[in-house]
């Protein structure tokens, strides 16, 4: 068995009537970034929170290093618990506390000396270039300052895996440029590993090494981008391939 590595195995998740996964097998390795992508409605937020243990699938198993994390219906080991950090699209930043306390909130301080988990925050705050804005509330900062907030966050715990789920929508695009450099460079000097959900096939290529295709609920394709469009499966990578050609 490989070390750190999150596995999937046959993963259902159903909603309702709705089937959002349908038996999916697959392995997230320490070291290798890689992105989920596929339409919208496939399922790529619903698998990233199984990982996260958000939910649990509805069937099979979601395993990390061997042991099991969550099985048919049932979270086993919650998110605190899973050496991840997560950044979603909607930021869930605290609007009433500053950017320092949100960054707080994300470390188990009850298990260290308060002025340890404070230097760990100002620190995870200086990694992301805005050390300077500890003080400052959500409110008042741009959008590009409230996502380094939410990095902050997900990183201060010095995460195995860091799980962002399409968390630069809405931003222009050098901002979304620096932000991906700035994780490259985080990623590099904390020793985590991406997993990351787009609907951008442009995005895989700035960050990840590995590009997982979701259609349906199913996994249709997988491997290294430029690989895979060499001969592409599903409708996205194909209509991505025309789109370069033109
Ligand atoms: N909590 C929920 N309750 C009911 N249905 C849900 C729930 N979460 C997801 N679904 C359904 O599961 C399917 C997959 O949703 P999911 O959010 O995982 O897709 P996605 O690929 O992330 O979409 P998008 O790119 O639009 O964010 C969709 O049909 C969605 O409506």
């Amino acid at each position: 068995m490989n070390p750190a590595q999150f596995r999937l195995e046959g993963v259902s998740k159903v909603f309702g009537d709705q089937a959002a996964l349908s038996e999916v097998s697959l392995d997230f390795k320490f070291g290798q970034h890689t992105a989920i992508i596929g339409p919208s409605g496939c399922g790529k937020t619903t698998l990233l929170r199984l990982l996260a243990g958000l939910d649990a699938p509805t069937a099979g198993k979601v395993l990390l290093d061997g042991r099991t994390l969550s099985a048919s219906g049932r979270v086993l080991v919650p998110p605190h618990s899973r050496h991840i950090g997560l950044v979603f699209q909607d930021l869930a930043l605290w609007p009433n506390l500053s950017a320092l306390d949100n960054v707080l909130l994300g470390l188990p301080g009850l298990r260290h000396a308060r002025s340890r988990v404070r230097a760990q925050a100002l620190d995870a705050l200086e990694r992301c270039g805005i050390p300077d804005l500890a003080h400052a509330r959500p409110g008042r900062l741009s959008g590009g300052q409230q996502q380094r907030v939410a990095i902050a966050r997900a990183i201060a715990v010095r995460p195995k895996f860091l799980l962002l789920d399409e968390p630069f929508a809405g931003l222009d695009l050098v901002t979304k440029d620096a932000l991906f450099d700035q994780i490259a460079a985080l990623c590099r000097a904390l020793g985590s590993t991406v997993i990351l959900v787009t609907h951008d096939p442009a995005e895989v290529a700035q960050l990840c090494e590995r590009v997982v295709v979701l259609e349906r609920g199913q996994v249709v394709e997988s491997g290294r981008l430029g690989e895979l469009l060499q001969a592409p499966q599903s409708s996205l990578l194909r209509r991505f391939k025309a789109h370069q050609q033109m």
